[in-house]
């Protein structure tokens, strides 16, 4: 779990696996890598179940203190303004302020439910529960793929950017993108490719754009991928990860520039948002992803974290409603008075 900028508040923390199952929830169909993970697995689950037969017993997770500045539609909109502003005056392509909402939880909320909703309603997207007295708690189904290096030694990354809604009755392959998208999506392709050429990596596979849809949104994304050959890039994974990361998706373009905008203007703390997390060597792949469509919990309330591309071409209200259809992605999530469906656990 690596949060969007370090600091003393927001540290890195890498979180060693106790048990890694795959296949169904049930545990008739799960599939254990060894024994003692067998052994663990029993104690989990039955606590696990334990807990979700009896929605009234106190809920507890492990909640951050930091102070959580909420902005207005006003204030959003006049930070995007200060955006375009600060891009008209040349100083960048491409800034993404970002902003949180907080709503309160009803006292059903149970965090596990809230995984399991998410797991149905997005069955194509990395979704996750994190919950460490180091990081606080947080759940999310993200669609965007920072690094991955699969089981055959492929490393993957994509450019994901450009956002619509997704129009009842259309699907994806009908989507007609104005020309501000397209260049913010072309954006983030430019930059994926700079950091390929920083290490001198030519052999990349370049496929799309095309639209996917995300939820109830579509975006527009190209992907990138590479058959990795160790001896001439060793670490190309982890090397990677740290020349994307914040990608012009999520922060803007150029990188410094865009930050020192955010730095100044966007008031508030990201923490994990924006950042991205994953699994990092497990069974031979690693698969870390953007932390987007999150939100995290504190003890009665949960904070929706969203951000939007910013170009000349903006306009203040569209990118507020962007966030706003941003959050919806997650808050379907704090519906979670419904009980704990099997048919939705398979994945
Ligand atoms: C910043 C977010 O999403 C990113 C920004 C997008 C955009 O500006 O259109 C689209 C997808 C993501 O790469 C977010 O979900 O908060």
């Amino acid at each position: 779990m690596h949060p969007f900028t370090v600091t003393e508040e927001n540290k890195p923390y890498f979180l060693e696996a106790d048990l890694l199952f795959q296949g169904n929830f049930r545990e008739n169909h799960l599939r254990f890598l060894s024994s003692s993970e067998k052994a663990v697995s029993g104690n989990f689950f039955g606590k696990l179940q334990e807990a979700l037969q009896q929605p009234d017993a106190p809920a507890t997770w492990h909640s951050a203190a930091e102070p959580v500045f909420t902005a207005s539609k006003s204030v959003y909109e006049e930070l995007v303004q200060n955006g375009i502003d600060f891009l008209k005056k040349g100083n960048a392509e491409k800034v993404v302020p970002s902003r949180c909402a907080q709503v309160a939880l009803s006292p059903h909320f149970r965090p596990v439910t809230g995984f399991f909703n998410l797991l149905k309603q997005y069955p194509h997207a990395f979704v996750s529960l994190v919950s460490a007295p180091e990081t606080g708690t947080w759940l999310g189904a993200s669609p965007e793929i920072l690094v991955v290096k699969d089981k055959k030694n492929i490393f993957r990354t994509m450019a994901l950017a450009g956002t619509q809604k997704l129009a009842a009755g259309l699907s994806p392959a009908d989507a007609i993108w104005r020309q501000k998208e397209i260049e913010e999506q072309s954006m983030v392709v430019r930059y994926v490719i700079s950091c390929f050429k920083k290490i001198r990596l030519r052999e990349y596979v370049e496929t799309g754009p095309r639209t996917v849809a995300a939820g109830n949104l579509l975006h527009l994304r190209s992907d990138f991928c590479v058959p990795l050959n160790e001896e001439e890039f060793p670490n190309l994974t982890s090397r990677m990860l740290h020349l994307l990361h914040p990608t012009s998706a999520v922060c803007g373009q150029p990188k410094e520039a865009a930050l020192d905008f955010l730095n100044a203007h966007e008031n508030y703390n990201r923490r994990y948002y924006s950042g991205y997390l994953g699994p990092v060597n497990v069974q031979h792949e690693t698969a870390v992803y953007v932390n987007l469509r999150c939100l995290e919990l504190r003890e009665n309330s949960a904070i929706l974290y969203a951000g939007a591309g910013v170009t000349v071409d903006s306009d203040p209200t569209k990118e507020w409603q962007e966030t706003e259809l941003k959050m919806q992605t997650v808050s379907a999530a704090l519906q979670l008075n419904t009980p704990l469906d099997d048919t939705a656990t398979g994945y």
